[in-house]
């Protein structure tokens, strides 16, 4: 460096030179800072979608989880009913006997143990224990019987359930307005709904099923202690309330540390999908990146595996803390008791039956709090999915019972406003025209000047602020948005890239995938130019267009368009929209499109069909029987092309067409005469 130029610091505020200059930025670090010791990796993260409700059962109290049990339980059952009633009393029936069979099969077991303590030769005690013994048999297999018929029925109702609640949610959510699906926080619920929503709600019955099993074997054994002496009851509870304390704070441990794991197993996935995803490869790859990201992944991979290492001590921690505690209270009540049987408080045989109560009843508590803990935290994401649903349900596109007649002679469109929820200004203010069946007509403007609005508007995708649009007299309004959007074929700027055959890329317009009528298929892609591209693929018609298949192929931006404008053809709809369709195209073949909307073999059935186009490359445009000039959501001229271009603004400025026309026109000009120079 030159010894003359001061030294600049990190941190040092020094102008950037650049045309507007005089920027003032610090000097960047030579060195990222690492994140602090002790401090948690992903804490810069923004909180996910999916963490909304993650650990929150270790945060809520457990009267708040006991008090809403009763409501989720109503839920699932209404939930497991709706979808197979058989199955639902099936495994509600069985599962009460289930654990009858339980209870009886240790007051059974008492008798057993009555009949061995009892005064005698052993042979005698034997013979006189002997029908209990073949009772406490009997029971336990038909206890077990009666599980195998809990598991079979709710192997039948789970799937259904998840069924019917996956149909249920497409269903109402592919149908939703189109406004609502282009709002972000609704996406975000959408996505919420989907990805947590549906999944604990699929696991929802297993769970209730899991947690009615072992709350009822606790009534059992408590049942059963109440029948073999009244005092028994609350030693039960003196055994039991520490084990259950204990079992709480292990549980709560276990989805606070899972809350945390996500947070880090979230921060590294972010490196694993940079290495791995095909959209980043070239670049990965071109710019040698490889190495670190590897170092980064490797240095919250290293954070991960102390925080798996302190988790899991911790984890131990709690466990033998809980058995400790858990411990004393059984040794307590055990020590109880013998006192009571050597006492003669309690036959003998009934503190054997006892002890095998509580025994049992120990396990069964840490099962109980741990499903009620799962529970109510799925059952925070199950309202929310239900939420949305609601939400969907009240988005749904308008559905008057009446629907358009097949085919149109005019749309006419009357002083037309829009503006989308939660912008801050119309996107379109006062638009009016007259459409009719045979014309062809063109939208052009700048950016942002409103041709695709008016164009989703005219496809029924949205509804105007305010203002008409009228088909043949009758109000939009008043028909069924999906009967419009059925007499409207719409190729898109950025047409969807189906993961299907070709065939059916091209006959999905028509909405199916499976049928198709070749004539009009063939016809279709040979006047949008895709019938090279589909030649040209290995199975032709059945190529899958996707990587994601065996032999699948995946086509250029251009073909993709190709593709696209095959698809509106083959919809053969009483309007053509053609949303800028040959942006990605090259110069032949966007050339080759606009002949065949035209001027070509679309153009004979053009005559009882209405043709929008909207384009930058007015070139392309001069033939259509109508110019729409869009400036600021306004038309601001409109006519043929020969009218625009002799148009002449109030100010005696030539019009905007003719502006925007002879801009491009020059463009070409002067290249051309500059290739010509340089000849
Ligand atoms: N989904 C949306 N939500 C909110 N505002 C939108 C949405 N789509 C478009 N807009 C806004 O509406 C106005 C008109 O947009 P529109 O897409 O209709 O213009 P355009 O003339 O088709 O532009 P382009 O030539 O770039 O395609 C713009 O200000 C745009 O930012």
């Amino acid at each position: 460096m030159d010894s003359s130029e001061p030294e600049i610091r990190h941190g040092e505020r020094v102008p950037v030179p650049g045309p507007r200059g005089g920027v003032l930025l610090p000097l960047p670090p030579a060195r990222a800072a690492a994140a602090p010791e002790g401090e948690e990796v992903g804490d810069e993260l923004k909180s996910a979608y999916w963490m909304q409700w993650e650990g929150e059962a270790a945060r809520t109290s457990v009267w708040r989880i006991l008090g809403r049990l009763p409501g989720i339980s109503r839920r699932v059952l209404a939930l497991a009913y709706r979808a197979d009633a058989r199955a639902a009393v099936m495994v509600v029936v069985l599962q009460i006997a289930s654990s009858l069979m339980s209870a009886f099969g240790l007051l059974a077991s008492v008798r057993v143990l009555s009949a061995l303590f009892a005064q005698g030769a052993t042979s005698e005690r034997i013979h006189h224990a002997l029908p209990s013994l073949v009772l406490v048999a009997g029971l336990l297999a038909a206890q077990g019987l009666l599980d195998f018929g809990v598991a079979r029925g709710q192997a039948a109702l789970t799937p259904r359930v998840r069924r019917a609640v996956e149909q249920e949610f497409l269903r109402l959510s592919c149908h939703v307005r189109l406004e609502a699906v282009d709002d972000a926080a609704f996406a975000d619920e959408a996505n919420k709904a989907n990805d947590r929503g549906l999944y604990y709600m699929r696991q929802s019955v297993p769970q209730m099923v899991q947690l009615a099993h072992a709350v009822l074997g606790l009534t059992g054994a408590a049942g059963v202690l109440a029948v073999l002496h009244p005092l028994l009851l609350p030693l039960l509870v003196l055994s039991v309330i520490p084990q259950g304390y204990a079992a709480v704070r292990s549980a709560r441990a276990q989805f606070l540390s899972h809350s945390r794991y996500s947070t880090l197993q979230r921060r590294i996935r972010l490196f694993t999908w940079l290495l791995l995803d095909r959209d980043s490869a070239a670049e990965v790859r071109a710019s040698t990146a490889q190495q670190a990201l590897l170092e980064e992944h490797e240095r919250f991979a290293r954070r991960i595996e102390m925080e798996d290492a302190r988790l899991g001590r911790q984890e131990a921690n709690v466990a033998l803390w809980g058995r400790a505690v858990g411990g004393l209270a059984v040794g307590a009540t055990y020590a109880v008791l013998g006192w009571m049987t050597a006492t003669g408080w309690l036959p003998l045989a009934a503190g054997g039956g006892a002890f095998l109560a509580i025994r049992s009843s120990r396990g069964t508590l840490v099962s109980v709090v741990l499903a009620m803990h799962q529970i109510y935290e799925h059952a925070l994401w199950i309202d929310d999915l239900e939420r949305h649903l609601e939400r969907c349900r009240a988005l749904q596109p308008r559905c008057t019972g009446r629907r358009l007649a097949d085919g149109v002679k005019t749309i006419s469109v009357t002083d037309v406003h829009y503006i989308y929820p939660e912008a801050g200004r119309e996107a379109l203010r006062g638009v009016s025209m007259t459409l009719t069946a045979g014309s062809t007509v063109t939208f052009v403007g700048a950016n942002g000047s409103g041709k695709s609005t008016m164009a989703k508007l005219l496809a029924g995708l949205y509804t105007p602020s305010k203002g008409s649009i009228c088909w043949d007299g009758v109000e939009v309004r008043e028909v069924d948005a999906e009967s419009i959007q059925a007499q409207v074929a719409m190729v898109l700027q950025d047409p969807v890239e189906w993961p299907l055959s070709a065939l059916a890329n091209v006959t999905i317009g028509a909405g199916s995938i499976t049928e198709a009528d070749p004539q009009r298929a063939l016809g279709a892609v040979t006047e949008s130019g895709a019938d090279r591209v589909i030649a040209g693929l290995p199975q032709q018609w059945a190529t899958p267009l996707s990587k994601r298949f065996k032999n699948g192929q995946e086509l250029s931006g251009g073909n993709w368009s190709k593709v696209a404008v095959a698809r509106g053809l083959y919809q053969d709809a009483a309007v053509l929209l053609l949303d800028e369709p040959t942006a990605s195209m090259d110069a032949r073949a966007e050339h080759a499109v606009y002949e065949a909307v035209l001027h070509g073999g679309y153009g004979e059935r053009r005559r009882d069909r209405i043709t929008i186009l909207i384009s930058h490359r007015l070139s392309s445009v001069t033939s259509c029987d109508m110019i729409y000039v869009f400036r600021d959501g306004r038309i601001v001229e409109s006519g043929t092309h020969h009218d625009l271009m002799n148009h002449t603004a109030d100010d005696g400025r030539p019009g905007e067409y003719r502006e925007m026309f002879t801009l491009q026109a020059s463009a070409y000009r002067s290249a051309a005469s500059s290739g010509e120079g340089n000849e």
